[in-house]
Order: structure tokens, then sequence, then C-alpha cells
């Protein structure tokens, strides 16, 4: 773990139950590599899991078992060891490739931005040759300008102690903001495409093994599963999916399942398979029998799951690779602090709108007292900002160059668009917060695709989740449904089962490996609004519309709907040049919140 990381909790744990094959998953890490350092759950850093998975193979494959490292993307963008280095990227890529990956795809982050994808091309295909898959994704290649596949669509390959004989695809969902210079094929398109045919008609397959960046419960899945039964109808099929950064456990039948492994390296997923065929011949044994685990990210987990201790655990190359984190974060100067929060500010913890809510905060300070600009005039303002765009809870204390990133990786600048009905901008704004109900028809009708502006948890989590206050011991919790954390150290009692990750899924409630009693989730609308330069006295009739340049194509939609007739690609004026909306938070913050 990081030299500033918390020691973790003691919490009760429930053990891994080893089979015949096993997985260890991860997704949407997003660049949170040194693990949380503010939160004991999740305190472990990609080093201590570089010991982890060694420590499980050689255990593993001790019994002749096999064990195989999955990761589905979304490495990239939302902490400073990803996003405050220049170029972004250069020191976590380095840190990554020390984890021996056996399948890795890519994610929709990989894709938003033409140097990220190209990074993917040029740095981590070749490092994780032979695991990195791309069953949908194309590039334009940066020298020859060739369209080519990011990485190999698929592979065959036979585990190493009993000969099991796996078929690997890569999927991405069906995203369609990715870069120009990428191309992604719909997932219902790309398997019918003979190569794809090809692979599900080979007869010599003990596993289809589906790695993707896909939610565990999605038409995506669904259509792979359907297709893949249609031709082979009783082959075990293991899905690993992400995006939505959530815990999750799926049965597509008795012989398909599929897991997602949360976010942020909060969570490491287990999954172990029983009763499968291999090379030598067909399983006597009734299956396949899966059986799946959530693991806290923390050292206590990792001891417990190891049968190791402080002394054997960290492996020579898990040390160096803390190490190397250590000084990534100190050459970056993560730990610089612009400022102190003088309370926590959670994204779902508290309603919305509250006194303790980040939006609330954003709404009524940051953006209400920063989006004044005389380039504009001085005439009254809304600002729409998507919820989405903010990533994370802001923690009271300080306030430091990694908060900044972790809390708004994105690059996303605003925009605006003078005098517009102060009504039509309501109307707009009930448009973009009936997004689901709205603009998904009219999205399904088109065969467009638009992702989702609320946080991504939501997509799954359709309603509130209000924890019992005595169940919940009134800690201090986490932003969505089954997380479960424990904000700061010195808030943690010992020996008590605390709030943290209290999953339901296919098979139950007992994925958890850690037990934790449960944590409130309020869901928060997709956009909020924020009023600049209003005079309260006066009646708003016409407003400046400021918004963040990431949600202009949802903007054009809502518009059409609330019939004002504004084209925003081309009548928008950049706004603020040069400053993104991570660039305004951290004025603000270095403006309003001096550490006493
Ligand atoms: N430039 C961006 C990119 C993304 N977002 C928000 O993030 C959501 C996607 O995040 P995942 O981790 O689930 O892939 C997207 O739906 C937006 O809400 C953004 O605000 N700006």
């Amino acid at each position: 773990a990081q030299p500033a990381a918390p020691a973790p909790i003691r919490a009760p744990l429930r053990d891994l139950d080893i089979g015949q094959l096993n997985f260890l998953h991860t997704t949407d890490t997003h660049g949170w590599l040194a693990g949380h350092l503010q939160e004991p759950s999740f305190s472990a850093d990609w080093g201590d899991y570089v010991s982890f998975a060694a420590h499980m193979r050689e255990k593993i494959e001790a019994q002749g078992r096999d064990l195989l490292v999955i990761d589905t993307g979304d490495r990239v963008e939302g902490n400073g060891l990803y996003d405050s280095s220049e170029p972004k990227g250069v020191y976590l890529r380095e840190i990554l490739r020390h984890q021996h990956v056996d399948v890795m795809t890519s994610g929709n982050h990989e894709l938003y931005k033409q140097n990220t994808s190209e990074a993917e091309l040029l740095v981590t295909v070749p490092c994780f040759k032979g695991s990195y898959l791309a069953s949908n994704i194309d590039i334009y290649h940066p020298k020859t300008e060739e369209l080519v596949p990011l990485a190999p669509r698929y592979k065959k390959f036979t585990t190493k102690q009993q000969g099991i004989r796996i078929v690997a695809f890569g999927f991405l969902f069906d995203f369609t903001g990715n870069y120009n210079n990428t191309v992604v094929q719909r997932v219902e398109e790309t398997i019918k495409e003979d190569w794809f045919q090809e692979a599900i008609r080979d007869k010599e397959v003990d596993l289809f093994l589906v790695a993707g960046h896909v939610p565990a419960r999605s038409p995506e899945y669904k259509a792979i599963f359907t297709e893949i039964r249609s031709i082979r109808w009783d082959t075990p099929i293991q899905f690993f999916g992400g995006h939505e950064h959530i815990r999750d456990y799926t049965k597509y039948d008795s012989k398909a399942v599929a897991l997602a492994s949360g976010r942020f390296m909060e969570t490491v997923g287990f999954m172990s398979i029983d009763g499968l065929s291999t090379s030598e011949g067909p399983s006597t044994a009734a299956g396949p029998v899966f059986k799946r685990r959530y693991i806290d990210n923390n050292l206590h987990s990792y001891y417990h799951h190891t049968g190791l201790d402080e002394d054997s655990f960290p492996t020579e190359k898990g040390r160096n690779v803390s190490r190397l984190i250590a000084e990534s974060r100190n050459a970056l100067q993560l730990d610089k602090i612009h400022g102190c929060a003088p309370r926590d500010l959670w994204m779902s913890r508290v309603p919305y709108p509250h006194n303790d809510s980040v939006y609330t905060w954003l709404e009524k300070q940051v953006l209400a007292d920063s989006l004044e600009d005389e380039s504009r005039g001085d005439g009254p303002a809304v600002a729409i900002l998507n919820t989405g765009a903010i990533r994370f809870d802001i923690f009271e204390g300080p306030f430091t160059q990694d908060t900044t990133w972790i809390i708004s990786p994105f690059t996303n600048g605003f925009r605006y668009v003078k005098d517009v009905p102060y009504d039509k901008v309501q109307l707009i704004m009930e448009v973009l917060n009936q997004q689901t109900k709205v603009m998904r028809r009219w999205m399904d009708e088109t065969d467009d695709h638009l992702d989702s502006l609320g946080p991504p948890a939501q997509l799954e989590h359709t309603g509130d989740v209000i924890a019992d206050a005595d169940e919940s011991h009134d800690w201090p919790a986490f932003d969505m449904v089954g997380t479960q954390q424990i904000p700061l150290a010195a808030k943690k009692p010992s020996g008590e089962i605390v709030p943290g990750y209290t999953t339901q899924d296919d098979a139950g409630d007992d994925g958890d490996d850690s037990i934790h009693s449960p944590i409130s989730f309020y869901r928060v609308p997709n956009c909020i609004q924020a009023l600049v330069s209003v005079n309260a006295s006066t009646a708003l009739e016409t407003v400046d519309l400021i918004y963040i340049d990431f949600i202009e194509p949802y903007l054009t939609l809502a518009a059409k709907f609330a019939q004002l007739d504004v084209d925003f690609a081309k009548e928008g004026k950049v706004y603020l040049p040069g400053k993104t909306m991570t660039d305004v938070i951290l004025d603000w913050v270095k403006a309003n919140w001096k550490c006493e």
C-alpha cells in the first residue's frame, strides 16, 4: 500500500471458493492504481494486487487448477495518477504493465480522445500482446492512416494446468461518443461477422469467455449469449463486464453467467467454475458450478485470502510497483494542498438538493460565483452541467491536486448562446432530466445512441435506497447502492461491522467478501442548473444559456423537444476560453476554502 494509505478495517470476511478454473477481475479502475488514500476499505494499491494475483496463482496452480486475470477497460481518466501528467497517462501506463493480465479489453474512456486511443494502440496493446482483445473496435493507424483492428478480435488458448480450451472475445458496448479516429462496430452487427461465426462453431471449446466493457445485464451481452447459444446449446459461457461501476452478477442460463466488478480499484472480482470439460475429455462432475465473490481491495482481505501476513505477502515485484506508484505521485505532486474542504460533500449519500450535496455546492456556489464574465455582458444566465461530470465525493479536509482530478477528470469546457427564453430553458431541463423516458425513445427510433448524463451507477439503480439508521450505524458513507466505505480513517470504529458494499445480485446477498452494513443512495437528476448574475427581485424573461460542452448533442435534441430553434453547434460560442470545468472548481477552492 502507499505510505499514506490508512490501515484496513478488520471486517469479518467470507472465504473464496476455489474451483477448477478461477478468475480475478478488475474493471473501470480509472487511474486509481494508488488505491484510496482516505478509505481503509479500498486502501491497497496496484502493487498489492500484483502480489495478490501472484500468490493466488501459485496457490491455485499448486492444486493443479488454473487462474486467469481479466481487465475490462476504463483504466484511464479519473485520478491524478492518470490525468495530471503531461501527456496524460505516461506514469499510469508504466505502472499498469507490471500486472500479468490474461484477457484485457478497451473501455469507452480509452476512445473519447484521439491521443488516448493512439496510446492504447502504440503502448498498451503491445505491452499486453496476446491478452488485449478488440472484437468490435478499429482505429485509424496514426502512421499509415489505415483502418486496422485495435487488437486481435479473439483468441483461442488452453489453460496451463488442465488444458481447458477457451475461446475469448473482448467487446465494447455500442458506444458512439468516440473520437473519429476509431470505429466502434455495434455488437449486434459484429456477431454476424464471419470470424465470430467461425469462432463459435469451433467444436473443440470447453468455455466461451466474453470479456467486455459492457454492463453484465445489457442488450449487447444478451445478443452475444443468444448468438452463441443458437450454435452451441450447452457450452459454458463466462461473461465479465463493466461500465456501470457496480458490483453485479447475473445468470443467463444454467451454463452462462456474467460478473461485473465495480469501479475505481475498490473491488477485485473473483469467479470460480467447476465441472468444465478439458482437452483430456468431458467432465464427469455435474456442472458447471459457478461461484462469485467481490473482494474489497485492502490488505486485510488480501492477507486472509492468501493465508499470508504483512511479512510474507508482498512479492518483490509488488513492492517495486508500490514504490513506482509512490515515486510517480511525488513527481506529479498529487499531495499538494490547494485548500481545505470544510465538510464532506456527497454525490448520492444525501438527497439533492441538500447542504451536503456536491451538486448543491456546485450550483449555489462554484458555478454561480465563477461563471460571470464580461465577455458575455452582465445579463442573467443559466448554466447547465451534467451530474455525471462529477466522479467522486469530496471529503472534509485537504483538497489536493489528486482531489481535483478525482472529482472532475474531464477536459470539458463551457459554451453559451445568448438570449434564450427562460421558460424554454426550463423545458430543456425537463427534457434532459426525463432523458430515459423521452430522449431514449427518440434515440431508439432513430437508431442513435447517447451516453447517459448522470453518474454511471444510476443506469442500473432506478430508485433511492435508504439505509436503516440503526443498521448503518450512522457512519458517513458513499455514493452508490451497495457501496460501503468509510471515508476517513479517523471515523473508523474498531472491530465492528462498518458501512460498505452490501450487494444483492442473482445469486443472493452473500457475494461481498467483507461483511458490511448498508449505505443510503439517493438518485440525482441528469443535469443541474445554476443561476448566474441573477438579481433575485427581477423576473427572468430571457437568459444566456451557458452549458458544459459535453452535453451539446443532448441539448440540441432537448431543444427540438422544447421547440427552440437553436443550432447549438453553430450558434454556441466558447465561454471562458481555455478554462475547463476542472479549472473552474480548482480556482474556486483556492479562493474560498482556505486551510485554517
Ligand atoms: N468528457 C466526458 C466524458 C464522460 N462524462 C460523463 O461520464 C459518463 C461516462 O462515464 P463511464 O465511466 O460510465 O464511462 C458519461 O455518461 C458522462 O456522464 C462527462 O461528463 N464528460
